[in-house]
């Protein structure tokens, strides 16, 4: 568990605290964006969780010690850290960056190999070729995939990520951030992701902090914030297509229906999620989607009418779908 307990900071002549009385608590094993217009503080709080940056008062806690009483090189080492341009080492290779953490604590060849080989399958790169390229000749989402092996290579439990995402191709964006999510929910670590994309902080947060001028606004989960912004200044931030966000982050086989007839023309897998089924539906000028599992077994069924109704109680607030 990570804790910011009451932490304000101020940066040496500037009148205004980047944060100002922040309360945070972050349970083990979750993943919290911090969102937030620019300035907010967010990248503040997260160098202050690995010491980059000490609290002008307040204190942060990990896993029960006060990290101010922690050596910072011990400290970093238990956290994995991922920024937006990855910041590989050029003259190393691929194998050569993962292991870069390992091999400063003093692990042998023939494990750190193993570790290298692991992480590389986990983000999707081939470990006997990607492993010897250089990062000059990769793409900047196998980079971004590189940097995530990097920052877990000592099987840190608490990974940073300030901005992961921003300089990658919007179009290769989406599968990374889905990608990246699902392994970290394996990996089951405790993560802080900044960033400045509500789809985003939706996508990968078990909980969304909303941040202003130094403090926290909101703390929930993503459904709850759709669903019931606490303030003026939420609701702007989320924009106005809350209700079809939720939709998309609503498994279909949570609302399904028992199936009324063998088959539709618009068929689904059943973890596809309620925007899914809303988009097809629209694409196919269909009245009912029919899903089934990974096996082609059918095992459910949702019409336009009861996705429209979701979708209305959505928008009128009136219910969140969790
Ligand atoms: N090293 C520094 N010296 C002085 N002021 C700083 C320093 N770092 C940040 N600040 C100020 O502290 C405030 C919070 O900055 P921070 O970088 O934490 O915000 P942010 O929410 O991450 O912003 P962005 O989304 O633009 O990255 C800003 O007003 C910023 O100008």
């Amino acid at each position: 568990m990570i804790k910011l307990d009451a932490v304000s900071k101020r940066y040496p002549g500037s009148n205004l605290p980047a944060l100002d009385n922040l309360t945070l608590t972050i349970p083990e094993g979750i993943t919290v964006a911090l969102i937030g217009p620019s300035g907010c503080g967010k990248t503040t709080t997260m160098r202050l969780i690995n010491r980059l940056e000490e609290p002008t008062s307040g204190a942060v806690w990990l896993a029960g010690d006060n990290i101010a009483k922690l050596d910072p090189v011990t400290l970093r080492r238990h956290i994995g850290y991922v920024i937006q341009q990855v910041g590989l080492f050029p003259h190393l290779s691929v194998a050569e960056n993962i292991a870069t953490v390992p091999r400063l604590l003093g692990w042998s060849s023939a494990r750190i190999a193993q570790r290298v080989g692991e992480l590389l399958e986990l983000v999707g790169l081939d470990a006997d070729k990607d492993g010897q390229r250089y990062p000059a000749s990769l793409s900047g989402g196998q980079r971004q995939r590189v940097g995530v092996a990097r920052a877990l290579a000592a099987d840190p439990p608490v990974l940073l990520m300030d901005e992961p995402f921003g300089a990658i191709d919007p179009l290769v964006r989406g599968r990374l951030q889905q990608e990246i999510r699902q392994i970290l929910m394996r990996v089951k670590k405790t993560v802080v992701i900044v960033t400045h994309d509500m789809d985003e902080a939706i996508k990968m947060g078990d909980r969304v902090a909303i941040m202003r001028e130094g403090r926290l606004c909101q703390y929930d989960t993503p459904a709850t914030v759709l669903s019931a912004p606490a303030s003026e200044f939420v609701a702007a931030f989320i924009g106005n297509d809350s209700a079809l966000k939720l939709l998309a982050l609503t498994p279909a086989r949570q609302w399904m229906q028992p199936a009324t007839q063998a088959e539709s023309n618009t068929r689904l897998r059943d973890d596809a999620t309620l925007k899914d089924a809303l988009v097809s539906m629209l694409d196919s000028d269909a009245q009912i989607v029919t899903f089934h599992d990974a096996q082609g077994v059918i095992s459910g069924e949702l019409s336009r009418e009861q996705l429209f109704s979701f979708h209305q109680r959505l928008q009128d607030g009136a219910h969140a779908l969790s």
